[in-house]
């Protein structure tokens, strides 16, 4: 039997901070890197050619800390962290903290402290929120055998996956395993509840809905009796209209804020409105802390972005292939993009269709109507590729770190512009550089000057006139898409831009002529059959172009 731990040190940050006053407010300035090396594997360990090129990176990534000084060294924070935590940060080549890493390790008045934080996309966020509920656990008053001591809420099912895998590189040189669960929507519900009930979950990452789900029983519930931190991740968007009735009863559920939890909320973008919906999870007099100065623009500095907008829907397709094929001949090594669409459907269409007309590159596709072990797996092969194009729902929109993707591409109006900065933000990642483009049709281009805060100016390269050389390329390759999928892509148009028939300057006819447009681009000889009842369902019933009726194989 092992000898148990050694009593661990109480953290030196108890009293003056060593750093606290060295780090201020002014935004952080980061330079580009070497590129940055495949993510360390589950358990933290990494090959030491890895971890050098993490650790480069590392040095190279944050070599300014948020107040234009010399980043601070982890090994700094011997006195502030455990030093298990510090050698795992060390295995995983985090050998300098970015700018939010100081913020937080630094500025909090303890590490305990409630705490809103803004920082860009890409810079370290998760590390920051991990490390210091960490620390209290392995510090602080430890919670019983079983109990659930960090609880971690975030948005997705993917971005719960690599929050739990950040989570077990951390604290992989800890004497006694720490346990991370997650639990989200399309696992089985009863074998990762089982483990979960028998397991010693103390930490455990977790998307609202199954969240939810799990905490209507009374025995999940006493799991979380002696609950230490709640992180929100991605919070802006865990509290606004879609999600906030689910945090809200799962707060219910949860010990009461009296008891004394930690409350920490993070996110690259935080509208005004937060102050007023974080209060159900953090305390009066919480601390907000940020990296970016508010008068700067919320994508990282690096990231030219710029904006194609054809005539008409019809013209997409081309533009696309015509932008993929540009931006490949002017950086052709290693080129991995993504390319996100509007809905699932329209965003399974595209991999449909380009996988025909580049049939040189590895292609990718992740949305909702996926199932989960599909979605799963093209996350990891995605993370891992060295190149590729990924064509992506807003699934993966948020949060969600592949390494070294150069390009991001948006076809279609994003949901809002903090949307557009978080897809943004899934290139130019830990310092490395990146691009955007972003391609609207006429009816969507008010969405540039609409957000002037956006740096997004016209693409330099007129592709636009060459788009008649690439129809014949997507003409033909359109011939090896199923029908069905073109007629689910124009329901899913449909649906989608009726949300903004008023941005868009439309009518209910023009959405449907629009619609129609984007069916003949797809090569379909008519408008596909759509369903009275989802006609009815849209709003659109008695618009005149639509063809009513049930599709031979359709849902
Ligand atoms: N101190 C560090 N040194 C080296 N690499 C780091 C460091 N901190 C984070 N990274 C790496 O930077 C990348 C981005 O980190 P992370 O995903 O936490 O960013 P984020 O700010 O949460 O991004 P988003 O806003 O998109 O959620 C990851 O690959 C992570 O491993």
């Amino acid at each position: 039997m092992a000898p148990p731990p050694a009593k661990r040190k109480a953290p030196a940050w108890k009293g003056q901070h060593p750093h606290r006053n060295k780090v201020n407010a002014t935004p952080s300035s980061t330079v580009s890197v070497a590129a940055m090396p495949r993510r360390p594997s589950l358990d933290g360990s990494t090959t030491n050619k890895e971890r050098e090129m993490q650790a480069e990176a590392s040095r190279r990534m944050f070599s300014t800390s948020a107040d234009g000084q010399q980043a601070m060294p982890y090994s700094s924070l011997d006195k502030v962290l455990d030093p298990d935590l510090l050698r795992a940060l060390d295995k995983m080549g985090f050998e300098n903290m970015s700018p939010v890493q100081q913020k937080v390790l630094s500025e909090l008045p303890s590490l305990s402290t409630d705490c809103l934080v803004q920082a860009k996309t890409g810079t370290g966020k998760t590390a920051a929120f991990l490390l210091p509920a960490l620390q209290n656990l392995l510090h602080g008053k430890r919670p019983p055998k079983g109990k659930v001591g960090i609880l971690v809420i975030c948005p997705t099912r993917e971005l719960a996956s690599q929050i739990a895998k950040e989570c077990d590189a951390i604290t992989a040189c800890l004497p006694k395993k720490m346990e991370c669960h997650t639990a989200f929507g399309g696992t089985a519900r009863a074998s990762s509840l089982n483990k979960f009930l028998t397991g010693d979950p103390t930490v455990l990452v977790a998307t609202p809905g199954r969240l939810d789900d799990l905490l209507g029983e009374e025995r999940v519930r006493d799991k979380f009796s002696h609950l230490k931190t709640v992180v929100l991740d991605e919070a802006d968007r865990m509290l606004d209209a879609g999600f906030a009735p689910a945090i809200l009863k799962i707060l219910k559920h949860l010990p009461p804020k009296s008891d004394g939890w930690q409350g920490m909320c993070f996110s690259a973008t935080l509208p005004s409105g937060v102050h007023d919906v974080v209060k159900c999870v953090l305390f009066p007099g919480y601390v907000s802390l940020s990296t970016m100065d508010p008068n700067e623009t919320p994508t990282v500095d690096r990231v030219p972005q710029f904006a194609i907008t054809v005539p008409s829907s019809s013209q997409t397709f081309a533009a696309l292939l015509a932008l993929i094929r540009h931006e490949h001949s002017q950086d052709p090594t290693d080129f991995k993009a993504i390319v996100f669409g509007t809905t699932a459907n329209g965003v399974g269409l595209l991999y449909d269709l380009y996988r025909q007309a580049l049939p040189e590159f590895k292609v990718f596709e992740l949305h909702s109507r996926m199932n989960q072990n599909s979605r799963t797996r093209t996350t990891n092969e995605f993370k891992d590729a060295t190149s590729g194009i990924l064509f992506a729902s807003d699934v993966v929109g948020r949060g969600m770190d592949f390494p070294n993707v150069g390009l991001v591409i948006q076809l279609g109006l994003p949901s809002a512009a903090d949307q557009y900065v978080h897809r943004v933000g899934r290139t130019a990642r830990a310092g490395k550089d990146g691009r955007a483009v972003m391609i609207l049709f006429s009816n969507e281009a008010f969405f540039v000057n609409a957000n002037p805060a956006l740096p997004i100016k016209p693409y330099p390269t007129d592709l636009v006139s060459k788009a008649p050389e690439y129809q014949r390329v997507i003409d033909s390759a359109l011939t090896h898409v199923e029908e069905e999928a073109k007629a689910k892509a124009y329901q899913a148009f449909l649906g989608y831009n009726k949300t903004y028939l008023k941005k868009l300057r439309l009518d209910t006819k023009g959405l449907v002529q629009l619609a129609n447009e984007y069916a003949r681009a797809m090569g379909c000889p008519e408008p596909p059959l759509i369903e009275k009842r989802v006609v009815g369902k849209m709003g659109l019933k008695g618009v005149p172009g639509l063809r009513i009726g049930t599709r031979s194989n359709g849902d």
